[in-house]
């Protein structure tokens, strides 16, 4: 069974990974703030004008990736540099679509990110590898198991100075679209649920934490589903 996506639930998605990926790394916008700023154009209060860019950026992402979706674009190098210069437009002074040119560290993590110079090749690799595993992939589990995988892979290159986790997260969800299965969005709530399956990298528990995120997500989906085929045309298989 299809399921078309309506304009309702895009908003909904908007708002929900403006705010869970934001304030995953810090961001301390409420989702009920970060609703008025995306849904209503108003600004609730005085506030940190990087934490609001950080959030208004997801306004100009999600229609881009309706675009992108539209029109079924392949992940490659520019297209990944586009969702950082999107994300960290004036949140991130100077590098925003740009990838790091000094070697960085993950705080707490005992892998070493792929260094400056090797980033371009290792995120070609990186992308032959997700589009390879989708494509084999048997069933939805197979197709779940090999975008998570590739986010930790994603999140062990860190290409970028600052934005990896947002870019990565943003990635989980274009991929999920692009292969019509339900998006996996990470709640802050569950934060560090997520943190321990990328330090462990223990699959059986990062699919079972994606399944219960996607078990949540189709109960919102259907809520605000449009029986018919609806003018975005973009679908789920159930
Ligand atoms: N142990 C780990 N293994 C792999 N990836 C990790 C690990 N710990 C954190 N990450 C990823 O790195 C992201 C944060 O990285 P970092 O602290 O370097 O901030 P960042 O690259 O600036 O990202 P952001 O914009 O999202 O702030 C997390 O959101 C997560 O996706």
């Amino acid at each position: 069974m299809k399921i078309y996506l309506s304009n309702d639930y895009f908003s909904d998605l908007l708002v929900r990974m403006a705010h869970h990926s934001t304030a995953i790394e810090g961001n301390t916008l409420t989702q009920g703030e970060t609703k008025s700023i995306l849904i209503d154009n108003y600004i609730p209060r005085a506030m940190n004008m990087r934490e609001l860019n950080e959030v208004l950026n997801y306004k100009s992402y999600v229609n881009q990736m309706i675009d992108d979706l539209k029109h079924d674009v392949s992940i490659n190098n520019e297209f990944i540099k586009s969702i950082h210069a999107i994300l960290c437009n004036n949140a991130i002074d100077g590098v925003a679509g740009r990838f790091k040119t000094i070697p960085n560290l993950v705080i707490g993590a005992d892998f070493t990110p792929t260094p400056p110079y090797l980033v371009p090749s290792a995120l070609e690799d990186w992308r032959a590898n997700l589009q390879y595993q989708i494509e084999l992939a048997k069933n939805t589990d197979e197709i779940i198991e090999s975008i998570l995988r590739q986010h930790i892979q994603f999140e062990h290159i860190h290409p970028f100075s600052d934005g990896n986790g947002r870019v990565g997260r943003a990635l989980i969800v274009y991929s999920c679209l692009q292969a019509h299965i339900l998006p996996i969005v990470i709640p802050v709530n569950d934060k560090q649920r997520y943190i321990n399956c990328l330090n462990t990298e223990n699959m059986a528990e990062f699919m079972a934490f994606a399944k219960e995120l996607q078990a949540n997500e189709l109960i919102r989906l259907q809520a605000l589903a449009n029986n018919n085929e609806h003018d975005l045309y973009i679908e789920v298989d159930l």
